[in-house]
């Protein structure tokens, strides 16, 4: 078949050349319907039809992406046909993408009808310098089929090969961690308004530690949002949802916001709001966000700050604290945030998460935590003993150990944060094993619970007291 469609295409290509060479020995009076004449013989000679596919748009900024949907489609069959490819390097350097190299061409079969694509260059049409992105050479892809199947390879087969070209390109995407540059860096037309690098943290829901049942209703109502485009259209609703995160320092919230982003393959935009001026800069910011995004608005260093801070002053530094949680250290509020979002969202295509994480839920502006705006509040707690079997797998590699009893009993009391528990359960040299791991953690957690006795005896101290006077 390829040697006939070959044999054709070349005979009509010197049949062309031929005609346009002699076309002018014609009177010119007649010259125009020969012509016309002509192209229509050769026209129904020529059974075949060929599509082509290029690079850039007609508005030539813009890269099209059937172009790129294409080239990630056949990225899979030419591998097999091809004989040069090109290979480019995805994923942390650890996978090859192999395509088609210019001037190469496959067969492909959809539903017993078979077509050729062949990869091409156009060469630059002025020696001029442009601005343009690859305005010295044009790639495309032709597709060539038999004019029977017209209707069968225009409305199903390209829409086919679109499709499956998407589904490969979000498996191969390399995800991104991007984060907010300062508005005062803005400036050109070069500027970029987020910073990224490849985003590549290791946490999954298989190693965040927290009840299990909760975990999974988590994952649950994820892969609904993400699978739910009909849904949300159906409902007239912007495909988005937000998550508001809570709990102690050191419970796994940023964890789980990588957990999230590596489940669902999703980028993560680390909004920082203290270098944004005001809401028409964060505007400007969240539209320049893309679909299949988290968008993240963390507290960050608070482990080490709130540690320091309760050794020394607690009640007046825990209350600042929770002041700069409800938003009035920054310059944009979280009211204001909310409001760009709400506008925004609307607007703009693509499924979107936003995630908000606190440690005070209860300072927090009513409007953030207002159900429908974060649809869904998860809390994240100290550790359980359920939780602290997760970290002994991920730490030690341990199902069980006679000591396990013991940890049951104390986690019952004692107050202790994931991120405790894993640091008294990592081996600090070579020589030291899973006992002394545990046992270190043991006497931790005892520590803990006796703390945790005593508060509450102080407590109840006070309450006691408050209760006399006020009888009194
Ligand atoms: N639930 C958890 N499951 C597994 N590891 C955890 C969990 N919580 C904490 N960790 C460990 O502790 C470290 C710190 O946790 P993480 O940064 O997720 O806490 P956080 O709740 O975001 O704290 P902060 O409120 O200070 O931001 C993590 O790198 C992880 O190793
Ligand atoms: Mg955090």
């Amino acid at each position: 078949m390829w040697t006939e469609l070959s044999a054709t295409i070349s005979s009509l290509a010197i049949a062309f050349f031929m005609f346009e060479k002699y076309l002018n020995y014609f009177p010119y009076t007649i010259r125009g319907y020969v012509e016309r004449n002509f192209r229509k013989v050769v026209n129904f000679v020529n059974p075949y039809v060929e599509i082509s596919f290029h690079e850039f748009t007609s508005e030539r900024l813009k890269r099209s992406d059937a172009f790129f949907a294409i080239q990630n489609y056949l990225s899979t069959s030419s591998t097999e046909n091809a004989r040069r490819l090109k290979a480019d390097v995805v994923k942390d350097s650890q996978s090859v993408v192999l395509s088609m190299d210019a001037k190469e061409e496959v067969a492909d079969v959809f539903n017993g009808v078979k077509v050729w694509w062949a990869s091409g260059k156009m060469p630059p049409q002025s020696k001029s310098i442009s601005w343009f992105p690859g305005s010295e050479e044009k790639r495309y892809y032709k597709l060539t089929f038999h004019k029977h199947y017209r209707e069968i390879i225009t409305k199903s087969y390209v829409e086919h090969v679109l499709k499956k070209g998407k589904e490969i390109e979000v498996k191969n995407r390399q995800r991104m961690l991007y984060t907010n540059n300062p508005s005062n860096d803005w400036h050109g037309w070069k500027s970029t308004k987020w910073g990224n690098i490849v985003f590549e943290h290791p946490s999954t829901f298989d190693t965040l530690a927290m009840d299990t049942a909760k975990k999974e209703e988590i994952k649950k109502d994820l892969i609904k949002f993400s699978k739910g485009k009909d849904y949300y259209a159906k409902i007239g609703k912007a495909w988005k949802r937000g998550y508001l995160l809570y709990g102690p320092p050191g419970t796994g919230k940023s964890s789980m916001i990588a957990a999230m982003a590596n489940l669902l393959d999703y980028d993560v935009y680390d909004l920082e709001l203290t270098t944004i001026k005001d809401n028409s800069e964060l505007r400007m910011l969240l539209i320049e966000t893309k679909g299949k995004s988290i968008i993240v608005r963390e507290r960050k260093g608070r482990r080490k700050m709130m540690m320091k801070q309760t050794e020394k002053d607690p009640i007046s530094k825990m209350k600042k604290e929770a002041e700069e949680e409800s938003g009035s250290g920054s310059k944009v509020t979280l009211s204001g945030l909310l409001n760009v979002i709400d506008g925004i969202w609307s607007a703009c295509g693509g499924e979107r998460i936003i995630i908000f994480t606190t440690n005070y839920v209860d300072k927090l502006d009513p409007a953030l935590i207002r159900r429908g705006r974060m649809d869904k509040h998860i809390v994240m707690s100290y550790c359980c003993f359920e939780a602290f079997k997760v970290l002994a797998r991920n730490y030690l590699d341990i199902e069980s150990h006679e000591l396990f009893g013991k940890i049951e009993e104390l986690f019952v009391e004692a107050k202790m944060s994931p991120a405790d528990v894993a640091d008294n359960l990592m081996p600090k040299s070579d020589e030291q094993d899973e006992e002394t791991c545990l046992k270190r953690l043991v006497e931790a957690l005892e520590a803990s619970k006796e703390e945790a006795i005593k508060k509450s005896e102080e407590e109840a101290v006070l309450k006691t007291k408050d209760g006399v006077v006020t009888e009194g």
